[in-house]
């Protein structure tokens, strides 16, 4: 699938070590799938975890969702071997946890080769230095670490998350600066469907590409949300529709429902119907 269209609506964490998460994922309806060796794998379980994620991505059966690695940090003792062991792995990407810098991002670059990096951003010094970390050439993806995040910070859990709201803008900022896919923290409550939705809403309002989960009930709802919507995708079509008739007429401005649209707005209802398309190639 093209990289620049390719939805990341939902996005799974599976431990690496669970066989039969591994298997169900398979038919779940997910754009992408982080398959986890850093912390939903206890220490003990991490060298076979590695093994059985191996065999699971050699078996295949994941059909177009993208498939991304995340390893444990390099500055770990099971890091540098987890890239090492798992390069040729058939994998889209390796996320790389705990980000504070570019140079952590060549670390890994060095292990891999060209392979796509993403980033968990999670730390006071990622966000700080997340516009130089999208800037690497390698780096394809961010994904917001809101649990680290908020340990880090000290601050306090709230439904409207505005202790991390300066946090989370400074990465998509800096991850649409460079052209960076970039999706949401985990709603860690995985069976409050309202509030799971709420939180969807809002990353959806703020920019985010998709959410990132934990559990199979939250993929219907983190769908839904980052979809276009019926009515988004009709406005979209005849904004373009009403441009070109503008173009072809060399007459004014395109009004549409009382608004103007100038190319900008045609830019993104086209973005728009690029995106309801990719997401109808996934079902
Ligand atoms: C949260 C869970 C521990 C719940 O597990 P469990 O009680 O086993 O759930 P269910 O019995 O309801 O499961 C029903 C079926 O669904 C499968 N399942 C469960 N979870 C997943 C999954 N993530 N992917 C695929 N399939 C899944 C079960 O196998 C059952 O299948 P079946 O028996 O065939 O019916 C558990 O959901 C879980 O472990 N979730 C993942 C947790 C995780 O990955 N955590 C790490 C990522 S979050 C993070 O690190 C945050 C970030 O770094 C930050 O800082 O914010
Ligand atoms: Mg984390």
């Amino acid at each position: 699938m093209d990289a620049s269209t390719r939805p990341y609506r939902s996005v799974l964490y599976i431990p690496g070590s669970k066989e039969r998460a591994l298997d169900k994922a398979r038919g779940l309806p997910v754009d992408a799938i982080i398959f986890d060796l850093e912390d939903a794998v206890t220490p003990d379980a991490k060298p076979a975890a590695r093994e059985t994620l191996k065999a699971a991505l050699d078996q295949g059966g994941y059909g177009e969702k993208a498939r991304i690695i995340r390893i444990n940090g390099l500055d770990t003792e099971w890091g540098a071997e987890d890239a090492t062991l798992l390069k040729d792995a058939d994998a889209d990407a390796f996320l790389l946890p705990k980000v504070n810098s570019a140079a952590d991002v060549q670390a890994l670059v060095d292990i891999l080769g060209d392979k796509p990096v993403w980033c968990m951003i999670e730390t006071p010094r990622g966000v700080f230095n997340a516009l130089e970390i999208a800037a690497h050439p390698s780096v394809a993806g961010f994904v917001a670490g809101t649990n680290d995040l908020a340990k880090e910070l000290g601050c306090r859990s709230r439904e409207d998350r505005l202790p991390m709201m300066f946090a989370l803008q400074q990465m998509l900022l800096a991850a649409r600066a460079h052209g960076v896919v970039v999706v949401d923290g985990v709603y860690n409550q995985y069976l409050d469907e309202a509030g799971l939705k709420a939180e969807c809403e809002q990353g959806r309002d703020l920019g985010f590409d998709g959410k990132t989960l934990i559990h199979p009930a939250q993929v219907d709802i983190a769908n839904a949300a980052f979809a276009p919507t019926e009515a988004e995708i009709d406005l979209a079509r005849r904004q373009i529709e009403a441009h070109e008739e503008i173009e072809r007429t060399g007459q004014g401005v395109a009004v549409v429902d009382g608004k103007i649209v100038e190319n900008l707005h045609v830019e993104t209802a086209k973005k728009t119907l690029a995106r309801a398309e990719a997401i109808a190639r996934m079902a």
